[in-house]
C-alpha cells in the first residue's frame, strides 16, 4: 500500500511554531496570569476594558477592509460576517461588561485612545492596506485565535472560574464554545486563504506580520498592567 504523504501543518501552526517566544509573551503575560488567580489590580482591567472597547471598533475597520479585499462573493460574505459579529454583538456584550464594571458606554465611547491601542489598530489597518487578504488576515489572527486560547488555558486554571474571582465572565466569555468556534472559523480561514494563496518565499515576511502583531497584543496588555495612556 502507497504511503499516505503527511499534510503539511496548518499555516496558524506554523506561525506560532515560527515565533515562540513572542507568542509565549502574549498568551503567557502577566496580565492573564492576574485574571488567573484574581490578583489583577482592578483599575488596571477597567484601563484595559475601555481600551478594548476602543480597540474593537477599529478592528471592526479591518473587517470592513477585508470585505473591500475578498477576491469574491464569499469571501465578502465571510468578511461581512466578521463585521456584523462585531458590531451587533461583540460591541454590545462589550457595553454591558463595561457597565457591570462601573464605566458608562458615553465614558468609554469618549476616552482618549492609548497610544499602544492606536500603534495596534493602525499596524492591522496598514497591513491590510498594503497587502492583500492574506496579509490582513495574518495581522488578525493572532487577536482573533489567541484570545481562545488564552480562555481556555485561564479556564483549566483552578481558581480562573470561581464565584469569588472578578475575571471570571471574561474567562468564561472566551473560553465558551461560541467564541472557541469563531477562532476555529478564522484558522479555517486562515488555511483556505494560503491554499492558494501562500507560496513559501511567501512565508518569512507573513511571520514578521504575525510577530508584531503578537508583540503589540503583549504590549496591550503591558497598557493595562501599568495605566499607560
Ligand atoms: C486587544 C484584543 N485582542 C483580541 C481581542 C479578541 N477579539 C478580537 S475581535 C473580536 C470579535 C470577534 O472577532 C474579539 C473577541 C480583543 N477583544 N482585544
Amino acid at each position: 500500500m502507497a504511503a499516505v504523504p503527511p499534510s503539511p501543518p496548518a499555516l496558524f501552526d506554523r506561525l506560532v511554531a515560527g515565533a515562540p517566544t513572542d507568542w509565549a509573551a502574549y498568551v503567557e503575560h502577566a496580565f492573564v496570569g492576574g485574571m488567573a488567580d484574581g490578583t489583577l489590580p482592578q483599575a488596571c482591567f477597567r484601563h484595559y476594558l475601555v481600551q478594548d472597547y476602543l480597540f474593537l471598533s477599529h478592528f471592526a475597520r479591518a473587517y470592513a477592509l477585508a470585505i473591500y479585499k475578498g477576491r469574491d462573493l464569499r469571501e465578502m460574505r465571510a468578511a461581512l460576517g466578521g463585521l456584523k459579529a462585531i458590531l451587533d454583538v461583540e460591541m454590545d456584550l462589550h457595553v454591558s461588561l463595561c457597565a457591570g464594571w462601573g464605566l458608562p458606554a458615553d465614558e468609554v465611547e469618549q476616552a482618549a485612545e492609548a497610544k499602544a491601542t492606536m500603534a495596534y489598530t493602525r499596524y492591522v489597518l496598514e497591513t491590510g492596506l498594503r497587502g492583500d487578504l492574506l496579509d490582513l488576515h495574518v495581522a488578525l489572527s493572532p487577536c482573533v485565535i489567541g484570545y481562545a486560547e488564552i480562555g481556555r488555558r485561564l479556564s483549566a486554571l483552578p481558581g480562573a472560574l470561581d464565584a469569588a474571582n472578578p475575571y471570571r465572565a471574561w474567562t468564561a466569555e472566551y473560553a465558551g464554545e461560541p467564541y472557541q468556534a469563531v477562532a476555529r472559523a478564522a484558522r479555517d480561514t486562515l488555511d483556505r486563504l494560503a491554499a492558494d494563496m501562500m507560496t513559501e518565499a511567501r512565508f518569512p515576511r507573513l511571520l514578521t506580520i504575525f510577530r508584531q502583531a503578537c508583540r503589540l497584543e503583549a504590549d496591550f496588555w503591558q497598557m493595562g498592567m501599568t495605566l499607560a495612556e
